[in-house]
């Protein structure tokens, strides 16, 4: 990517706009945009895969009917009189046509796309240029400044053909073409809750959804929890797995939009990147599906001492009479106590979220493939996508959430076990462990928090702690009373070293650049660059006022003296 005034090259594409404060673009993001892309053409090779599959099915079929009418003919005709010359007719829908036509409908691999929010096009462009089989973009924006900028980019990098520039409502477009696209962005500034609605209509029967969203200080903090319920309904927590969890909120509010429609969604990729969480999530018209939400809904109480957590489902499926029938039952509750069996302390209560799978394995494994034969010169950020990729291909897709080893420590203010001595002693007991994209020393486990506390104890035998430094009533204080009840093994396993780390691609990312996240609304920059110099200008004239008014007075305190 480079950025040279008003021209950005990124990717396949260079834009210009006149004036770049009045569009929004935002270099840091090209991860999401190399990703993006990624993400999109791995779904459409699955789509095809599975639409060629279905329509050579369908073609064996069709053939197998003939087969047998065929037969049927000839045995007639072996049985009448020799006169008898009558053929049964071969019905319209199996005629040799109709079944070329079904077949080549198999084959009919393009999509469409609706980039929702565009600002400059640039992702729209970089879409038409750099995905195969792209039959259509629509690139929307509700500034006309800004439509005006991706009419000139399109036009520039010769994508006309496909990208057609649109002034809209994101939500107003999205409404009036119902269960139309195939592929829908919404990238907006900050929250992407009030679109979510409108895009769970929109986008066609297994089409995908790419949404970002950047309000990190609403999804993943704990300032905000009432806000974070309107938005997204459910309530935020001050965690260390508060990354994982704004994804989850995200994820809920779409599976709980689509759910009204008889929609059900199936998460693909769903990631934690830098300042915002960027997820793409298949959305298919199956009713049956929608059922397991309540299921895969999930409150979560956190110890406001210790942080050990607790997730609570909403609803519990169990086999029905029928053989391979679901019955969809309550949960039972509470799963925890009301006050932490390690620690003493109270709960606190967040969600409810989506407790299903972040990502679907075989999409990920579709998108390393993919981007390993990326050119490292138009996509810069190749390392990244396969260090992250790498990372969430191991995450345990059935254990939300996670903790720190060095939190745990701390919360008994001992020194920090290394990473591959505590995942050894979770692995020796048989318990199953993955790191998490979402945060760098992160541990997902479906050891008991019993059993992590008991690690932790089984440490401090060997790794004494200052007494002196834990306060006595101390959440601390209260675990190390109790006794170790486990046996903890620490000896290493050569699974201890998560692998995504030998491939030596970037698996978390350092700061990109300066200053970075989200930007200020196009437009809005520019009005603070004038208040900064407004600000300074009251500042030089006040000075002088001042100077003014002290130099008036010397010379009245000299008249009124002489
Ligand atoms: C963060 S920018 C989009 C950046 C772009 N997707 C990219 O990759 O560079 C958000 C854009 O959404 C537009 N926008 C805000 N509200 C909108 C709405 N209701 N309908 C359509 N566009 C909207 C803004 O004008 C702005 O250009
Ligand atoms: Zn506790």
């Amino acid at each position: 990517m480079s950025v040279n005034g008003a021209k950005v090259t990124e990717g396949s594409a260079t834009i210009l706009f006149s004036d770049p404060d009045e569009v929004f673009y935002n270099p840091v993001q090209q991860f999401n945009r190399d990703l993006s892309t990624t993400a999109i053409r791995a779904w459409a090779e699955s789509r095809n895969q599975k639409a060629v599959a279905k329509a050579k099915h369908r073609q064996e079929i069709i053939e197998a009917r003939e087969k047998k009418d065929e037969n049927k003919v000839n045995s007639n005709q072996e049985n009448s009189s020799p006169s008898g010359s009558e053929a049964t007719a071969v019905p319209a829908e199996y005629s040799e046509n109709n079944t070329k036509k079904k077949a080549d409908e198999g084959n009919n691999v393009g999509f469409s796309v609706l980039e929702a929010l565009s600002a400059t096009g640039l992702r729209a462009i970089r879409y038409a240029r750099e995905l195969p089989d792209v039959k259509k973009i629509l690139a929307n924006d509700l500034l006309a400044r800004a439509v005006e900028a991706i009419d000139a980019n399109v036009k520039r990098n010769d994508v006309a053909h496909i990208v057609i520039p649109n002034k809209g409502d994101a939500n107003s477009v999205m409404h009036s073409f119902k269960n139309q696209y195939d592929v829908i962005d919404l990238d907006p500034y900050g929250t992407a809750a009030p679109f979510l609605d409108a895009a769970v209509q929109s986008v066609a029967d297994n089409g995908l959804l790419c949404i970002t969203c950047t309000d990190s200080a609403v999804l993943a903090g704990n300032a905000y929890p009432e806000k974070c319920f309107s938005n997204y309904g459910g309530t935020s927590l001050r965690s260390d797995f508060c990354h994982e969890q704004a994804i989850r909120h995200l994820l809920y509010a779409i599976a709980t939009a689509a759910a009204k429609y008889g929609r059900a969604i199936k998460p693909l990729l769903s990631l934690s990147i830098d300042f915002y969480f960027r997820v793409f999530v298949q959305v298919e018209a199956k009713p049956a599906l929608v059922k397991n939400l309540h299921s895969q809904s999930a409150l979560i109480y956190h110890c406001s001492g210790c942080g050990s957590y607790s997730i609570q489902r909403m609803g519990k499926t169990v086999p029905g009479r029928i053989p391979g029938s679901t019955k969809y039952t309550n949960a039972t509750g509470p799963t925890i106590s009301a006050n932490c069996e390690h620690c003493g302390f109270v709960h606190h209560l967040g969600g409810p979220v989506w407790g299903g799978p972040l990502h679907d394995a075989e999409f990920i494994g579709r998108m390393r493939k993919i981007a390993e034969n990326l050119d490292e010169e138009t996509y810069g950020t190749k390392r990244r996508i396969l260090g992250m990729l790498a990372v969430a291909a191991e995450e345990l897709l059935d254990i939300p959430f996670y903790f720190i080893i060095s939190q745990t420590a701390s919360v008994l203010r001992a020194q920090s076990p290394p990473q591959n001595t505590f995942v050894s002693a979770l692995l020796n007991a048989g318990y199953r462990v993955s790191g998490s994209h979402a945060k760098s020393n992160a541990i997902k486990t479906d050891a008991p928090w019993a059993y992590i506390w008991d690690v932790m104890r089984a440490w401090v035998q060997d790794h004494p702690v200052n007494y002196n430094n834990i306060k006595p009533n101390s959440a601390g204080s209260m675990i190390l009373k109790k006794e170790c009840t486990s046996k903890v093994d620490f000896t290493l396993q050569p699974g201890a070293e998560f692998s995504s780390k030998k491939a030596g691609y970037t698996r978390y990312q350092m700061n990109p650049t300066e200053n970075w996240g989200p930007k200020a609304k196009a437009g809005k920059r520019k009005i603070s660059e004038t208040d900064v110099q407004t600000k300074s200008i009251d500042k030089v004239i006040l000075s002088n006022l001042k100077l003014l008014f002290f130099v008036a007075n010397i010379l009245v305190n000299c008249i009124v003296d002489s």
